[in-house]
C-alpha cells in the first residue's frame, strides 16, 4: 500500500518504520533536523527488547505535491497541529484515500455520522477556525486509538516502549471493505488492529485516563503510580473521571471498563510520565483542549456540570499561559 505519514515523530515514526519493515511503500511528511537523518539513514526503531531495525526503504520529504497521491494518509502530529497542515494535504488525496487519524482526545470528527440531535455539530476546542473539518474531509477518516507508548528520542530514532494495539473504526460503525485492508496491512506490520464498531467508546476509553492523569502529572510532576497511590489525587483522578462518563452516558458511550479498573491500569504502568508532563518538561505546547477543553465542550453540548474538569482546565492552561510566556522572554533575550 501507498502510505503517507504526516508528522515522523514518536506514533508516527514507530507506525511508518514497523510498516516499511513489513513491506509498505512509506512515505514521511517530514521537516527540520528529522527530515535530514531520515534521508540520511532512513528511521531507526529500538524496540523494547533492545534489539535495533533501520527501515531503510523509507522516503521522506516536506513536499506534499513530491509525495503525491496515495492509499493511506496517516496524521501522526498533535492534535493542536493538525490545522498546520490541513492545507497541504489535498496533495495526498485521491478519489479513494483514506485517512486514519492517530490523536489522542476528542477528534474533530466526533460528531460525523454520530446520528441523535448532536450530528454534525462542530466542537471548536479541536477545530477553532473549521478548516480542519473543511480540509480533512471526515467522509475519508477512520477513527484510530493508540495505545503503543514510544519516543522519538533523536532525530530519525524512535525507541518504542510498550503496546502495539490501534484499534480502528469507520465513523458509522461499519466493516468497509476499506477499513478491512487497513486493518489487514497494520496486522502484517505487527500490529493489532481490530475493526471495531464502536470506536467513539473505544476513545472514551483512553481519554478517561489522558483527561485526568496527563493534567494532574504536568501540575505536579507526578508519575502515573504516585498520582494513584496517593489518596487525594486518587479521589481527584476519580472525580475528573466521573464528570467524564456523565458526559459520555449522555452521548451513548459506554465503558468496557469500570473507573477502578481503569485506575487500577494506569497504577501498574508505574513511574511512568504521562506525555503532557514530557511537553512540559520538554517546553512542548501541550494537548490541553484535545484531551480537556474538548470534554469540557461536549459537557456544554449536554448541560453537565464539570466542577472538577473546569478547575483542572483552568490550571493547566494557566501553566501553560505562563510557559508560553517564559519561552517568549527567552526568545527576545536571544534576539537582543
Ligand atoms: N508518544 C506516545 O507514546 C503516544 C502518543 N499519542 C498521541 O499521538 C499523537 C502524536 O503524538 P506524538 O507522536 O507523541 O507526538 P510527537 O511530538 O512526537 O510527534 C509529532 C510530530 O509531528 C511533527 N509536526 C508537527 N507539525 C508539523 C508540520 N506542520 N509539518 C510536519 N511535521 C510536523 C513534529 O515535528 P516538529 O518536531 O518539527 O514539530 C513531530 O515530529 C498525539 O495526539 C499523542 O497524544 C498517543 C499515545 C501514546
Ligand atoms: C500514559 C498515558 C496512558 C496516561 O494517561 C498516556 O496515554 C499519555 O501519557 O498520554
Amino acid at each position: 500500500m501507498k502510505i503517507a505519514i504526516v508528522g515522523a515523530g514518536a506514533i508516527g515514526g514507530y507506525v511508518g518504520a514497523k510498516l516499511s519493515l513489513a513491506g509498505e511503500d512509506v512515505t514521511f511528511i517530514v521537516r527540520g533536523a528529522n527530515l535530514e537523518a531520515i534521508r540520511r539513514n532512513g528511521m531507526k526503531l529500538i524496540l523494547e527488547d533492545g534489539s535495533e531495525h533501520i527501515a531503510d526503504q523509507v522516503k521522506a520529504t516536506d513536499n506534499y505535491r513530491l509525495a503525491g497521491r496515495q492509499d493511506l494518509v496517516i496524521l501522526a502530529l498533535k492534535a493542536h497541529q493538525l490545522e498546520s497542515i490541513a492545507d497541504q494535504l489535498h496533495h495526498l488525496l485521491g478519489p479513494e484515500t483514506a485517512i486514519v487519524t492517530m490523536q489522542n482526545g476528542i477528534p474533530y470528527w466526533y460528531f460525523y455520522k454520530h446520528g441523535g440531535a448532536l450530528e454534525g455539530s462542530h466542537l471548536k476546542m479541536v477545530d477553532p477556525t473549521g478548516e480542519i473539518s473543511e480540509k480533512i474531509p471526515a467522509s475519508r477518516v477512520i477513527g484510530c486509538v493508540v495505545y503503543p507508548a514510544s519516543e522519538l528520542i533523536a532525530p530519525g530514532v524512535v525507541r518504542h516502549f510498550e503496546g502495539e494495539r490501534f484499534p480502528l473504526g469507520e465513523l458509522d460503525g461499519s466493516s468497509s471493505e476499506r477499513v478491512t485492508r487497513i486493518s489487514a496491512c497494520f496486522v502484517n506490520a505487527g500490529f493489532k488492529a481490530p475493526v471495531l464498531d464502536d470506536i467513539r467508546s473505544e476513545i472514551w476509553l483512553k481519554l478517561w485516563g489522558n483527561l485526568s492523569f496527563n493534567p494532574i502529572s504536568a501540575l505536579t510532576h507526578s508519575t502515573l503510580v504516585d498520582i494513584c497511590q496517593f489518596p487525594l489525587s486518587r479521589e481527584l483522578a476519580a472525580a475528573l473521571m466521573t464528570e467524564a462518563q456523565t458526559i459520555a452516558h449522555k452521548l451513548g458511550i459506554s465503558f468496557r471498563v469500570p473507573l477502578d479498573k481503569r485506575i487500577a491500569g494506569a497504577e501498574k504502568i508505574g513511574k511512568h510520565k504521562t506525555s503532557m508532563l514530557k511537553d512540559v518538561e520538554a517546553g512542548r505546547a501541550l494537548e490541553i483542549d484535545a484531551l480537556v477543553g474538548s470534554v469540557i465542550e461536549l459537557a456544554r453540548l449536554t448541560h453537565t456540570p464539570t466542577p472538577h474538569l473546569d478547575t483542572v482546565y483552568a490550571l493547566v492552561k494557566l501553566l501553560a499561559k505562563t510557559f508560553e510566556e517564559e519561552r517568549g522572554q527567552v526568545q527576545l533575550q536571544r534576539v537582543a
